[in-house]
């Protein structure tokens, strides 16, 4: 069975054409990344799946369910969220609110198991020492890593991940695909990214996204599929790396 099948999936906002009639199948424990230009579509895509936004046409479903049966399988790291930097949270609340589920009440209060949830996830994630630091006060490398690890309180089978090293440094991206590197051999994951150096290291294969669905496959892409998809020469897309990633180019 497919992880996830996305079957003739189209979304409009009002007029706009944000994708049309994708279709692409993920398989258990593949690490895809999904490239594409700005605007091209990637996040409606991840949001798809997620079930936030229904698409017009086309329907998604998660190990062979649709949507109602999603919330426990997936986990969800959104693009840089923004947020007041003064909400008085603590790292370890945050990752704890990944164990709430949407029946919680107001005075909700987590379980042992939650609890010890939570812990396993900072060890794991090396937060174990920012546990009670208040949100606001992490950089952005530590807050995506507090990002990955409310996602996978969720005790997640799929992860999906907006542009998860966008803001971050060499040495927290490295630190991020260590993570994800790890963590694929317990679930699928799917990666909105334009870091084009860390797909021929990390991941197993690649979707082109520009509003249609141009290539789903072995990560070692054909430069002219890549031309295709975000119409300007292969050097301006890999950002100084460009061959790393591309098959010899055979005239
Ligand atoms: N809430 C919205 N209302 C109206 N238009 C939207 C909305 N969200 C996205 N769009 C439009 O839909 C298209 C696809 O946007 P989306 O954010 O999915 O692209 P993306 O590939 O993730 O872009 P980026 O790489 O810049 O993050 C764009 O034209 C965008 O302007």
């Amino acid at each position: 069975m497919k992880a996830i099948e996305v079957s003739d999936v189209s979304v409009y906002y009002d007029n706009v054409c944000a994708i049309r009639d994708v279709n692409l199948e993920i398989s258990e424990n593949e690490f895809l990344a999904i490239i594409g230009p700005n605007g091209a579509g990637k996040s409606t895509l991840l949001k798809v799946i997620l079930g936030l936004i229904r698409p017009v046409n086309g329907e998604v479903k998660v190990f062979g369910n649709s949507i109602k049966k999603r919330e426990k399988l997936i986990g969800y790291v959104p693009q840089a969220i923004e947020f007041d930097r003064n909400f008085p949270i603590s790292v370890r609340d945050v990752i704890l609110m990944g164990r709430l589920r949407s029946n919680f009440t107001f005075f909700h209060s987590y379980s042992k198991e939650d609890v010890q949830k939570a812990v396993d996830i900072m060890d794991r994630l090396e937060l174990a020492d920012l546990k009670e630091r208040q949100i606001g006060q992490l950089s952005s490398g530590q807050l995506q890593r507090v990002l990955i690890a409310r996602a996978l309180a969720v005790e997640p089978k799929i992860m999906l991940l907006d542009e998860p090293t966008a803001s971050v440094d060499l040495n927290s991206r490295n630190k991020i695909y260590s993570i994800l590197n790890d963590l694929k051999k317990e679930m699928t994951i799917v990666a909105v990214t334009h870091d084009m150096a860390a797909i021929s290291t990390y991941f197993d294969s690649v979707a082109c996204l520009n509003k249609d669905l141009h290539y789903h496959g072995d990560k070692e892409l054909e430069e002219a599929a890549l031309k295709k998809v975000y119409g300007c020469p292969i050097e301006l897309i890999a950002h100084g790396v460009p061959h790393r990633v591309f098959r010899a180019h055979e005239e």
